[in-house]
């Protein structure tokens, strides 16, 4: 079979300062908590859906970087790091081993560092195999199932305590007035109109100010247990649960959610069941827009793939929030001459920006976002996920999130999708229905 091409550990055993791991097999996890009876530290990173996924604690190193060739520097770091380490892994299957988590900025010019962070300690589930992996620099430490379970257990030792929300936690304006949000939808619907591009996604954000610290474990279960077909993740301060998959890599197949197509739940009949498929998979528009995401990811993917899948019609996703229209792509990815297909950062090189958070075409809506949100997005919008040795990983795209800036000052991020036949006081109803997983998951009422 063939595997991306980061795969290549040569024990080093002895030598000094290079990664040195340790997998091993655990007993199932209670299945109805899964992982998240493991989502207890504030500070754990994270990677949940359905209970399945990553929870890691610590850092054993980091890897930094701003620019337009973040994902190729971060892969280059992270091979580096792989060259000289010694890897004991008895699953060898995706996700065990030595792994890194990460989150990229959405934009080749933000200010705002990416980062790959190599965590000490990690706990694992997939399609119930279970693990936990121990990871250290120290050329003396003992490399053993014993070993692991006490770093685990030290970590652990703590568990962050629940929060129930303050009277005085509140929500302020972002960098935008509701009224400038509108203004600039306003302004890109005429730029579409104009035929200057087919498809626009602008942002704003909102600010939570806390009256006492931001308990983020609590915060991730909330948002784990409400959004289950949503990836919940942490990465160094940035919180969310997203449900667009950018693209995971598993051996030599690569899958991706693609999203575009949003209809409010609040604003459903109750006694209309057929309301969603009517007014969303019905609509030109909401069609229309979906169709431009799902060409942007098909047309981008296919160089690395030999065949590729996905339904005729996008399907409609329900969520406790929102309904979307969705579509799933399933894609064999073709080997090089050394039988090594793409490793999931290179995918996410090529496919990031996609049409759901940038636009069609990207270099126009790139420039267009610069001129009318006004907004530091930094990894909002932005892959968030994970790396293995062998390349494999799960990048999903960092939205319905926030970045916590402060204990208590919490930055909350949404966008819409703006083609021609949209309306700004529709886009930003649409914001608030984006907003509600983290203003919910919080406690803050509006
Ligand atoms: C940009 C966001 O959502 C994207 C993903 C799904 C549906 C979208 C939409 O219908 O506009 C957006 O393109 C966001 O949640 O901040």
């Amino acid at each position: 079979m063939s595997t991306p091409s980061l795969t290549a550990l040569t024990p080093a055993h002895g030598q000094s300062s290079g990664l040195r791991s340790i997998t091993v097999a655990r007993e199932d996890l209670d299945p109805r908590t899964g992982l998240l009876e493991y989502v207890v530290r504030d500070d754990a990173h994270t990677w949940i859906r359905r209970g399945g996924g990553l929870v890691g604690y610590g850092e054993i190193t980091r890897f930094t970087v701003t620019g337009p060739d973040r994902f190729t520097r971060a892969q280059d770091w992270w091979r580096r790091e792989l060259a000289g380490a010694e890897v004991l892994d008895e699953l060898g299957i995706p996700g065990s081993g030595l792994i890194a988590f990460g989150s990229f900025a959405f934009s080749k010019t933000s200010p705002h560092a990416s980062r790959l962070i190599v965590p000490e300690v990690v706990v694992g589930c997939t399609e119930g195999r279970s693990w936990l992996t121990y990871i250290t620099r120290d050329p003396e430490a003992e490399l053993s199932a014993a070993a692991a379970e006490a770093a685990l257990a030290a970590w652990l030792l703590e568990p962050a305590a629940d929060r129930s929300p303050s009277p005085g936690d509140r929500l302020a304006p972002g960098v935008l007035t509701e009224d400038q949000y509108t203004r600039a939808v306003a302004e890109g619907v005429e730029h579409v109109r104009r035929g200057e591009l087919s498809k626009l996604v602008l942002a704003r954000d909102i600010v939570a100010e806390l009256e006492r610290p931001i308990a983020t474990a609590h915060v991730l279960r909330e948002l784990a247990v409400r959004y289950e077909d949503c990836w919940t993740y942490a990465v160094d301060g940035l919180i969310g649960s997203t449900p667009e998959m950018l693209i995971k890599v598993e051996n030599n197949t690569a899958e991706a959610r693609v999203l575009a197509g949003t209809l409010d739940r609040a604003d459903a009949p109750a006694d209309d069941p057929g309301y969603a498929e009517r007014v969303l998979a019905g609509s030109e528009k909401q069609l229309h827009e979906h169709q431009i995401a799902i060409d942007s990811l098909t047309e981008t993917l296919a160089p690395f793939t030999s065949s590729m899948t996905s339904h005729s019609e996008p399907f409609v996703l329900q969520l406790p929030n929102v309904w979307h229209l969705a579509s799933d792509v399933t894609a064999r990815l073709t080997a090089d001459d050394d039988g090594h297909v793409p490793t999931s950062l290179a995918l996410v090189q090529a496919l990031h920006p996609t049409a759901a958070v940038c636009g069609t075409p990207t270099t126009v809506a790139g420039a267009l976002i610069r001129e009318l949100e006004h907004l530091q997005r930094g990894p909002y919008a932005g892959p968030v996920g994970w790396i293995d040795a062998g390349g494999n990983g799960e990048w999903g795209i960092a939205l319905r999130g926030a970045v916590i800036e402060t204990p208590t000052r919490v930055r909350l991020y949404a966008g819409c999708g703006i083609v021609e036949g949209s309306t700004p006081e529709a886009e930003l109803a649409e914001t608030w229905s984006k907003f509600r997983p983290m203003i919910e998951a919080l406690g803050i009422r509006r």
